[in-house]
């Protein structure tokens, strides 16, 4: 058991994100004045222990204890309350209730879609968590089944809404984790995936697309990598389940709209949600059923949304995604969201998000400078690094390290490899995290370095394999058995094997045959053999004498 400061002690793994792991925990002793809730000695808590780059990142740190306030003030029936926030040395920590139930996820699994009904009047409690927290200026911008708890409130599924401000914590641009998105791309709004400002419809989104699971089993817009899903979100308009009734399908086209301002406010979304539920059940009267056929009108958009506070670099509007960002895009920004020349120019999905690139501004001969790219475009850029290094390449068969029977190798062995791979690498090689075995690095017209790695090495002809190595000489087999090689010890060994074996031979035969018996009555061995002989022959005349006489008797 690990204690969390000195109040907390975690007791075992309840499960791990992309952001940290949760733990079951217990209270050593009652918190501070500092902690929103003291707790007593012995309560259970869960406890998000943060990824520890999260928690080395002087950025990430000093949000965490910026917005301590208000996590800590965010209290509301559907929303997972965060009791106290931990900074102690590289650790940062959120002491939340424990929600004793299954996540959303966990429970779709395993139990399928929910009905119509109650999708709504779940989603419904959801959007009620939204607006409490939209209403404080707190936008959550990961909502997913997975970060919606199902506590058990009187025989009832209560769904909880966890994980509140995680996604803003971890968005710093100073992280090397700046690879990875944070945020669950069959989630990610449209904006938010373009990089543009993002304010709390990002989050009615991410209800839009979870009322869609929910009632379908799968998110919209799903398979695929996650730049194709982002494409999907930017370009493609849901599709209808048949079994979706026309009011919920309103509302789900309402929030995925691809413009936020169309979207309701989480309170509107409650709201015709719980009217929808009402006017599509089975004992729905007249007037429901027609509350619930002009759902439209309820669904009115937030006019005074709640923004995303940016962390700079994290979502510059000047960096996007290829596809149709210059449909969408301010055409009086003063830089441009596509190139503006060279192939695939709008072309959906042609364009290299890499190679996004402001126009030259008006007088200035040069290119800009280019920005720093979104997180995204690094993620891409990475991915496409990740592949060059694992690009396949010729490989010379006595080379191939899975052909290679291993060999014991004296510490001064002669090298494996033609001298010019023994040179030192330049620095910034060593620098590399090894991406192979050392011992099988292959030889250099088959290693991929980019270019700027390439300059330091002697010229290489491509073409021509290396010639192969001389085999080191095997060592002469040595035979554990005999290690001293004694002559003749091998014969010696048979011989007395053999004699034991008589004599063992020997005194069974003297004790379990009447051997003892003839040698007490004085009996030669030749004449004990004939007797033997006569008592079996008198048995079998005697058998084959019975069996002859006994037709003539019947
Ligand atoms: N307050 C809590 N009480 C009980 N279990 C919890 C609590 N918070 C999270 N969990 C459980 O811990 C697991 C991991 O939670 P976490 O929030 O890290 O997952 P995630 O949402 O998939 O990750 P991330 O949002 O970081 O990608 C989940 O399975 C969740 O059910």
């Amino acid at each position: 058991m690990r204690p969390v400061g000195s109040k907390y002690l975690l007791e075992e793994p309840l499960g791990r994100g992309a952001t940290g792991t949760v733990w079951r925990a217990r209270q050593r002793e009652t918190a501070g004045a500092e902690a929103a809730v003291a707790g007593q000695p012995g309560e259970t808590v869960a406890i998000k222990v943060l990824k520890e780059e999260l928690a080395n990142d002087p950025d990430v740190v000093m949000r965490f204890l910026r917005e301590r306030s208000v996590l800590l003030r965010l209290t509301h029936p559907n929303i997972v309350r965060t009791r106290d926030l931990v900074v102690e040395g590289d650790l940062l920590a959120l002491v939340m209730d424990l929600v004793d139930g299954p996540d959303l996820h966990r429970y779709l699994r395993e139990n399928g879609p929910l009905t119509p009904v109650a999708a709504a009047l779940l989603t419904a409690q959801i959007a009620d968590a939204l607006a409490a927290s939209h209403a404080d200026g707190v936008v959550h911008r990961d909502l997913k089944p997975a970060n919606v708890l199902l506590a058990e409130r009187d025989g009832r599924m209560h769904p909880m809404l966890t994980d509140f401000g995680i996604a803003r914590l971890a968005d710093s641009p100073g992280l090397t984790r700046t690879h990875e998105f944070v945020g669950t791309p069959a989630y990610v709004a449209p904006e938010s995936a373009e990089g543009r400002p993002q304010t709390s419809a990002v989050d009615i989104y991410g209800a839009g697309i979870l009322l869609y699971e929910l009632v379908t089993g799968r998110p919209p817009f799903g398979g695929g990598t996650a730049l194709e899903v982002l494409h999907r979100h930017l370009s493609e308009e849901p599709r209808r389940p048949s079994t979706v009734p026309d009011p919920l399908w309103t509302v789900i086209e309402r929030c995925l709209s691809k413009d936020p301002d169309r979207r309701p406010s989480a309170e509107n979304l409650a709201r015709a949600l719980r009217t929808v539920a009402a006017g599509i059940g089975v004992h729905s009267t007249p007037a429901q059923i027609e509350a619930a056929d002009g759902v439209g009108a309820l669904l009115a958009p937030d006019p005074s949304p709640a923004a995303v506070p940016e962390a700079p670099g994290a979502a510059d509007p000047t960096q996007v995604l290829p596809g149709n960002a210059a449909a969408q895009y301010d055409p009086a920004a003063p830089t441009s969201v596509m190139p503006t020349s060279g192939p695939g120019r709008g072309a959906p999905g042609a364009a290299d998000p890499t190679a996004v690139m402001p126009p030259v501004p008006p007088g200035q001969d040069s290119p800009p400078q280019p920005q720093e790219p979104h997180p995204w475009q690094t993620q891409l850029r990475a991915a496409r690094d990740r592949n060059e290094q694992t690009q396949v390449q010729y490989l010379d068969p006595s080379q191939d390290p899975l052909r290679r029977r291993p060999q014991r190798q004296a510490p001064q062995q002669p090298p494996q490899y033609p001298p010019q791979h023994q040179q030192p690498r330049p620095p910034q090689h060593q620098q590399r995290p090894p991406q192979r075995p050392q011992p099988y690095a292959p030889p250099p017209p088959q290693q991929y370095y980019p270019p700027q790695h390439q300059q330091p090495h002697p010229p290489r002809q491509p073409q021509q394999p290396a010639p192969r190595p001389p085999r080191e000489p095997r060592q002469p087999r040595q035979r554990s058995a005999n290690p001293m090689r004694i002559p003749g010890l091998g014969c010696l060994k048979g011989c007395l094997f053999t004699i034991v074996l008589f004599i063992v031979a020997g005194w069974l035969i003297w004790e379990l045959t009447p051997l003892q018996d003839w040698v007490a009555q004085g009996k030669s061995y030749w004449q004990a053999i004939g007797d033997a002989v006569s008592t079996v022959s008198t048995w079998v005349s005697e058998l084959s004498g019975s069996t002859g006489n006994t037709p003539a008797g019947q």
